[in-house]
């Protein structure tokens, strides 16, 4: 059982993952490491390596001070460092910044095992679960687990590019150790990033990971042309879904979370904003596959929430429960059973 928080004088930061929200979070953190007290200046960022034609990304965010590929037409600060070797990235680093699409965290960890500063404590970023042959786990459990140290969630109405324009947000960050919390609101608030913290990691992250189902029914309601009023119900449903399946199979949790940016904020944000809606409101459209339109639309960006769909009904599958939880259920059949879309007025009405 890990009590204490790991504190230290001077924190180092490392960004493990340089996605779309990566890039903006190394952006902010930055800027936040050099005005804030306690922070060393310097930022590895974690890049899992690719070729833009003939140059490495990560020569090119180094040269350019931009990812070009993930996050284009935004300067990066000349702290941040591009690293494509997971174990330089976090050498030294006190503080992990876990910001990788979900199905990558469990190999990211089988690489960083035993290789980390022993006053190591991290943060997921994440929006998923983890699968394994037994079942699902939370992102913060697979990171705690294999790195054996503590571990806060961040997670809130973010969507990476509006972020990256310093439009205002909110976001929330769940914390176990008081300490900690504090110390990461620290790190990440900004002016336009305002961050609330509350006593329940696995509230935030998991929040986070189910609006991504909720996201891809308000796509099919877009897609079938359907109307904002059908929209809202949807994301009142998803929500009280979301509430129901957390609280189900997790102990702890708190109402007031899903009243904080995590909950209803994100789940309205990712409804109208996200690239789960719109690839699903193209799913409609086009008939295309998922997999398909995630590489048509969006560059190499990974969608989360059909895996997720999946995820989560192999566990309501599993338990008999695909009547209490119709809007989950439908959304999963309509992606990977071929139900006709319309069902899914009919089957949360
Ligand atoms: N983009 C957003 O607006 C946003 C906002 C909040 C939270 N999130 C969450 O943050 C997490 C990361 O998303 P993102 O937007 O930074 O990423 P992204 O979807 O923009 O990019 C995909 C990333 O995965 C990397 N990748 C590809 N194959 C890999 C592999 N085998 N191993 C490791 N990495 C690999 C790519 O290099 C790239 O950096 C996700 O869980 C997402 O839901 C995203
Ligand atoms: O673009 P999405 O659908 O992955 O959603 C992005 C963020 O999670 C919104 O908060």
């Amino acid at each position: 059982m890990i009590k204490e928080a790991r504190i230290v004088d001077v924190e180092k930061v490392a960004v493990i993952g340089s996605g779309n929200w990566g890039t903006v979070i190394a952006r902010m953190l930055g800027t936040n490491v050099v005005q804030q007290k306690g922070f060393d200046h310097e930022i590895k960022m974690w890049v899992f390596e690719e070729m833009i034609g003939e140059r490495k990304l990560t020569d090119l965010i180094n040269e350019k001070h931009e990812n070009i590929k993930y996050l284009p037409g935004i300067r990066i600060p000349d702290n941040i460092i591009a690293v494509s070797d997971i174990l330089e990235a976090a050498k030294d680093a006190t503080i992990l910044v876990i910001v990788i699409p979900h199905q990558f965290v469990r190999d990211v960890c089988d690489k960083l095992k035993g290789k980390i500063h022993p006053k190591a404590k991290a943060i997921t970023l994440v929006k998923g679960f983890d699968t394994t042959e037994t079942g699902i786990r939370p992102i913060s459990h697979v990171i705690k687990e294999a790195l054996k140290i503590p571990v806060c969630s961040l997670s809130g109405a973010n969507l990476a590019n509006e972020i990256a324009e310093e439009k205002f947000s909110e976001t929330t960050i769940g914390y176990k150790n008081r300490q900690e919390g504090e110390l990461f609101k620290r790190l990440f608030e900004t002016k336009y990033f305002k961050v609330g913290i509350v006593d329940d990691v696995l509230g935030v992250e998991l929040c986070g990971a189910l609006k991504n189902v909720v996201a891809i029914a308000a796509g099919i309601i877009d897609g079938l042309k359907l109307g904002d009023n059908t929209k809202a119900a949807v994301i009142r449903i998803g929500l009280l879904e979301m509430k129901k399946y957390i609280k189900m199979f997790y102990k702890g949790i708190k109402d007031e979370t899903f009243f904080e940016s995590c909950g209803i904020a994100d789940v309205i944000t990712t409804c109208y904003g996200g690239r789960n809606r719109k690839a699903a409101e193209a799913f409609i459209i086009t008939g295309k596959s998922f997999e398909q339109l995630e590489k048509e639309l969006l560059n190499g960006q990974k969608l989360q929430g059909t895996l997720t769909a999946k995820e989560i009904y192999s566990v309501l599958n599993r338990k008999g429960l695909e009547k209490e939880f119709p809007l989950f259920t439908t959304v999963y059949r309509i992606v990977f059973e071929g139900l006709d879309p319309h069902n899914i007025v009919e089957d949360i009405a």
